[in-house]
């Protein structure tokens, strides 16, 4: 489903602060430039690590950049199914890093455990979210990726990785916890067009080789199995955005 799509693309950054600081003044020009043309971009967000540093970079830059920040909306590529107020929420973490700082007004997130019942009930939510306030084609979607490889909530060998006509999914027993969540299918992130993979540290490294090694018809229906990152690809663009670290077995 991705063959026919531009190659990855790959830079590399001497460490972890350094990569932060570049992705986020790629996000904050990838914006403006948008905005620039007429347009209202989707950005989808990620949870993890690099992605908070990305977060706080994007605060600190955000006064240069010229976006205006109630003209760009925000998704996030997978949500942890606990309470609203949980510190484990990717939307409160990205929140407090920096979409309260600038005044970003089109956060559109996933729905809570304390309001809705199930994981399936929120991903049908916020399905309903995305083909009611956007294109779906995310104008950049950026993805965490595990250690095993996974990326958003779709882990290696876990059925959500078979979903088809369907925006999102219930995810439970994660091997990352919290154990219930809500994910994007393959379907729809494959329907952005510029998937940045962002990837920091030694613990990556492994998975990175893997997601970049050479995709061919026979292995892609397995690989992307092994290693999910490996089952997305930009329809205009895929870059991973590396430090030095996790692009040390390339
Ligand atoms: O909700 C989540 O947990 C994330 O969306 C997840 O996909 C994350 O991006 C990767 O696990 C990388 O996380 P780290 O950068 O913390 O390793």
């Amino acid at each position: 489903m991705t063959l026919d799509r531009p190659a990855p693309l790959v830079e590399v950054h001497a460490d972890a602060a350094t990569l932060a600081t570049a992705v986020a003044g790629e996000l904050l020009n990838r914006i403006a430039d948008s905005q620039a043309a007429g347009h209202v971009p989707d950005v989808g967000l990620t949870g993890g690590t690099i992605a908070e540093a990305i977060h706080r970079e994007v605060a600190r830059l955000a006064d240069a950049s010229g976006v205006d920040w109630g003209a760009v909306q925000f998704y996030f590529g997978d949500e942890r199914f606990v309470p609203s107020d949980s510190p484990d929420r990717n939307v409160g973490q990205a929140r407090a890093a920096f979409l309260d700082e600038v005044g970003a007004r089109r956060v559109h997130a996933v729905p809570a455990s304390d309001e809705v019942a199930t994981a399936e009930e929120a991903a049908d939510a916020y399905a309903a979210t995305i083909r009611s306030t956007g294109s779906g084609d995310f104008d950049v979607l950026m993805l965490g990726v595990g250690p095993d490889g996974h990326i958003a909530s779709l882990f290696p060998g876990h059925a959500g990785l078979d979903a088809v006509d369907a925006i999102a999914i219930g995810v439970h027993d994660s091997p990352k916890p919290p154990p219930d969540r809500v994910s994007l299918t393959f379907e729809a992130l494959n329907r952005a067009q510029a998937v940045w993979f962002l990837v920091s540290g030694e613990g990556k490294a492994d998975a990175v080789r893997r997601g970049l090694a050479e995709l061919t018809p026979e292995d892609e229906a397995g690989a992307l199995r092994e290693t999910p990152a490996r089952g997305v690809r930009g329809t205009a663009e895929t870059v991973w955005f590396l430090d030095s670290a996790a692009a040390s077995l390339l």
